[in-house]
């Protein structure tokens, strides 16, 4: 009798611990299957809100790898954020139509010791490095108060700014609209602007010319994608190497900032806008700027990597006299930076010169697409790879192609020393 009573009570003690097994092994599952439908979801509302062409040049992956570069948010969390951002969005305030988080004004204040770490200032207003407590870093662009600027038309080029995305974008991130202030989140781009390397001082650190040329190739990819990829197309602007930024890898991407157009901007009366050298004659001329406008300030930028000369340097009567000089047959040479010490590509020169030529014409129509310049770009690349370049005779002793792995070691010992200066608080700097 007694050994019933105990096979009963280990009996009823077994099928308890089982049950509850069971019960806890259904609760997780309901919960995974919860959690994947509402991550599914989001990601299909931001599939439906940022409308990419599927035929825009390279349209698809790039959407969908945008934010991964390695110093981007990376994982989805319960919103289809990445887990990062959510502990920094304001409980429910998200955009819909551009799914960006609103970040809280005293998170930002932290991440950024209360407004203290400027990295750099633009027409806009002071941009910030901003860390956060989950341990990533943003760049944080607070827009100067006494802009005219209200809240409908914030939230409206925060939608617009919200739906681009590609790998050569400083994508934006989030933003902030508290306590009268407005700022913009962006990834936090940790090698500076292309101006600071072409301007620094340190002929050592000068970038190399297979640097130059994929930078502009990525720059290139980067305006195509704005004229044919997005829907409806967007015109950039203000193309300049301030507003190149190079991330870890040295790729460079370009800050989609505010004011950034759709179409066609068509505005006789209203103050020209942009920058100094890099315009368009045709839209002084006009008021009407096109994406031909951007293709002449891109043809500008392309000549600024050539010389490291910039617009308020003379660099276009330089490039007006070398170009005089091609007919009697004297070339670019003339005009290269010489903080490149001759060590450059001759024939990838003339190439890259040619196309920055074509797209200053005076006439917008002869001047190239963005999408035609991305094809010579990547073919000049294609064929450096194929070993069809030679370099300049002038360093025939040090003639060097850099590979995709030469190039990683490169990058790594840049980081290194910035890590060490990062160590030396002494010697620390935002704006690397
Ligand atoms: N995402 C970022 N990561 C790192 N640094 C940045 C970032 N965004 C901006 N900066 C720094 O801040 C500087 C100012 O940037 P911003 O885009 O506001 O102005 P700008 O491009 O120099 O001029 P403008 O406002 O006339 O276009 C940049 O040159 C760069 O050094």
């Amino acid at each position: 009798m007694r050994e019933e009573s105990i096979g009963i009570v280990i009996g009823v003690s077994i099928g308890v611990v089982i049950g509850l097994v069971l019960a806890i092994f259904a609760f997780f599952c309901h919960r995974y299957h919860r959690k994947r439908s509402q991550i599914g979801n989001s990601s299909s509302r931001r599939a439906a809100t940022i409308p990419i062409r599927a035929h825009g040049a390279d349209s698809c992956t790039i959407l969908s790898d945008s934010t991964l570069g390695p110093e981007s948010p990376i994982k989805s969390g319960r919103y289809g954020l990445p887990f990062w951002l959510e502990g920094f969005k304001k409980s429910s305030n998200m955009l819909p139509a551009s799914g960006l988080p609103e970040y809280a004004y005293k998170d930002l204040q932290k991440a950024t010791h209360n407004f203290t770490t400027v990295i750099g200032q633009g027409a806009f207003g002071p941009v910030y490095k901003a860390q956060m407590s989950t341990g990533e870093t943003v760049a944080v662009k607070v827009l100067a108060t006494n802009s005219k600027q209200g809240e409908k038309e914030f939230h409206t080029e925060v939608m617009l700014l919200g739906r681009l995305h590609h790998r050569n974008l400083v994508n934006l991130v989030g933003y902030c609209a508290e306590k009268g202030q407005h700022m913009l989140v962006y990834v936090y781009m940790s090698n500076g602007s292309l101006a600071s390397h072409l301007y620094g001082s340190d002929v050592n650190e000068a970038l190399c010319w297979d640097l130059r040329v994929n930078i502009a190739l990525d720059v290139a990819k980067g305006l195509e994608y704005l004229h044919d990829g997005a829907v409806p197309p967007v015109i950039h602007r203000d193309i300049k190497s301030s507003n190149i930024l190079l991330d870890q890898s040295m790729r460079a991407r370009q800050v989609a900032d505010f004011g950034l157009s759709r179409e066609e901007m068509v505005d006789k009366h209203a103050a020209i806008r942009g920058t100094f050298g890099y315009l368009d004659p045709e839209y002084i001329s006009s008021g009407t700027f096109t994406k031909k406008s951007d293709v002449y300030s891109f043809g500008v930028l392309l000549f600024e990597i050539i010389a490291g000369r910039n617009p308020q340097q003379g660099l276009m009567e330089y490039v007006e006299l070398a170009a005089m000089n091609i007919e009697g047959k004297v070339g670019w040479e003339e005009i290269v930076d010489s903080h490149l010490q001759g060590n450059f590509h001759v024939k990838e020169l003339s190439e890259v010169a040619a196309v920055a030529y074509k797209c200053i014409n005076r006439a917008p129509n002869k001047r190239p697409s963005m999408r035609d310049i991305v094809q010579v770009l990547t073919r000049i690349l294609k064929s450096r790879h194929h070993g069809n370049h030679h370099k300049n005779s002038l360093s025939a002793t040090d003639e060097v192609f850099i590979d995709p792995d030469q190039l990683e070691t490169m990058i790594s010992v840049t980081d290194h020393r910035r890590e060490e200066s990062k160590d030396n608080p002494a010697t620390e700097v935002y704006d690397e």
